[in-house]
Parts: structure tokens; C-alpha cells; sequence
């Protein structure tokens, strides 16, 4: 039995169209955001890939694309599921920076250190921070584990649970999943997926709006390496941009 799963990053953001560091700032689509969801879900539709159930994390940027995205694609009935680990990756310190005058500020080496290494996290958030989620009640629950700062590492660390219990349960179940979250969450899952090293993962950007489709054997395994964009070109070119983001 092959099992279905569509990655689906966010469209465009107030502050992806700003180029500031967002993590985990609860900001909203932009129209060309909303109008990519919507392609999106066309895509879809025309695909024949209806999703029975959807993942999202719990900013408004995810949430609002799933549901513009299963809306075009007429499946805005199905089961919703949300989580704090499918959340963007905590962005610390860099939440609310500008990308390029980080980049001029510190140079490229620490920039991409910070941007897309495995390990290395920025510094910490302060929790009087303007950007700081200390007091969001979306996130009371957490206790210690609400980040001040995140590297791709923790977001994994973070996101696997939520995979093994909820999506791999609802993948098994013969469901057709919509994971609808972020560039560096659906890193992540990509990164888990596909086996790719620590290393070679930097060189892996996910554009917004275009969904990403997996077909997975038994063992959850791809059996198309990489999965495979509805629209592979504009994926590409997409997915350029994204890398050179701050120059
Ligand atoms: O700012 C962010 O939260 C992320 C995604 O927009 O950016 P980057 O691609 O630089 O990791």
C-alpha cells in the first residue's frame, strides 16, 4: 500500500515580503500569501489529491493556508489537527531582524551559521522582548519546554513526537495527510524522511504555497526521493529565492 503525505509551506508572510526573521512572531499572509494558497489548493484539486485529514502547527500564516488552500481544493470539511511542534523554528534573538542587514551587520559565515546550520542556534530571545512568547496563551501549557531559541536540530527534536503519534498514525490509517507548517519545520520532515545528512540539508529550501507530495511505502519510506512538486520549475525557481534570501 502506498500512503500520501502533501507538505504544504505557508504563503507568503508580512515579514517574508519584509525579509525579516520570523520564527515564532505570529505574523499574517500578504494577498500574494493568500493567492499562493489558493493555487495551491487548485493544484491539488486538479491532481485528484484530496487530503482526509490536516495538520497544521498553531500560527495564523499555516492555518490560514490550509484552510484557503482545502477551500479551493473543496475539502474544507475535513478533520483539523493542530501543534506547536509542526511551529516554524525559533528564530531567538534574529525575530523581527532584517535578513540583509543582518547579513551586512555580520557576514556571510555567521549569517548562514545562524540561517542553516544543524547546530548552531542563534542567541537567545530576552522574555521581555517585543517578539518574546512567554506570555502567549497559545503556548501556557509548554512549561520549560517554550523555546527562546531554536537550530534545525531542536526543531526535529521537537517535531518527531508529534510525526510518530499523530501524522504516521493517520498516514497508516490510509489517510491522505496535509501537513500544512513552515520552511524549517517541513525542513525537518524532509531531513527525517529522505535520510539526508546534517551537512547536506543546508542546501534544502521549501518555497511557499507549492505543495510537495510524498508517496511513502509501508515503512513510511519515499518511494520518489525528494517527493515531487506539482509545479517542479516554478518549485525550483521558488525555492532559489528563498536561499538567496538577504543579498
Ligand atoms: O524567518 C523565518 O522564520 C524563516 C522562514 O521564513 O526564514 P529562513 O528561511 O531564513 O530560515
Amino acid at each position: 500500500m502506498t500512503h500520501t503525505l502533501i507538505l504544504l509551506r505557508h504563503g507568503e508572510s508580512e515579514w517574508n515580503a519584509k525579509n525579516l526573521f520570523t520564527g515564532w512572531v505570529d505574523v499574517a499572509l500578504t494577498d500574494k500569501g493568500r493567492d499562493e494558497a489558493v493555487r495551491g489548493g487548485v493544484q491539488l484539486k486538479e491532481a485528484g489529491l484530496l487530503p482526509d485529514v490536516v495538520h497544521t502547527s498553531l500560527q495564523r500564516r499555516a492555518i490560514n493556508t490550509a484552510a484557503l488552500a482545502l477551500d479551493a481544493a473543496d475539502r474544507h470539511w475535513i478533520p483539523v489537527k493542530r501543534s506547536w511542534r509542526l511551529n516554524e523554528r525559533h528564530y531567538g534573538a534574529l525575530q523581527g531582524k532584517d535578513k540583509k542587514q543582518t547579513l551586512a551587520e555580520y557576514g556571510e559565515e555567521q549569517f548562514m551559521t545562524w540561517r542553516r546550520s544543524f547546530d548552531v542556534p542563534p542567541p537567545p530571545l530576552a522574555d521581555d522582548d517585543e517578539f518574546s512568547q512567554v506570555d502567549d496563551p497559545r503556548y501556557a501549557d509548554l512549561g520549560d519546554e517554550l523555546p527562546r531559541t531554536e537550530c534545525l536540530k531542536d526543531v526535529i527534536a521537537r517535531m518527531l513526537p508529534y510525526w510518530q503519534s499523530d501524522i504516521t498514525a493517520d498516514l497508516r490509517a490510509g489517510k491522505t495527510v496535509l501537513v500544512a507548517a513552515h520552511g524549517n519545520s517541513l525542513r525537518g520532515i524532509v531531513k527525517h524522511l529522505d535520510g539526508i545528512s546534517d551537512d547536506d540539508i543546508a542546501g534544502l529550501n521549501i518555497p511557499t504555497g507549492m505543495p510537495l507530495v510524498y508517496r511513502l511505502d509501508d515503512d513510511l519510506a519515499p518511494t520518489v526521493p525528494g517527493g515531487e512538486y506539482l509545479d517542479p520549475e516554478a518549485a525550483a525557481a521558488a525555492a532559489a529565492a528563498v536561499a538567496n534570501q538577504g543579498r
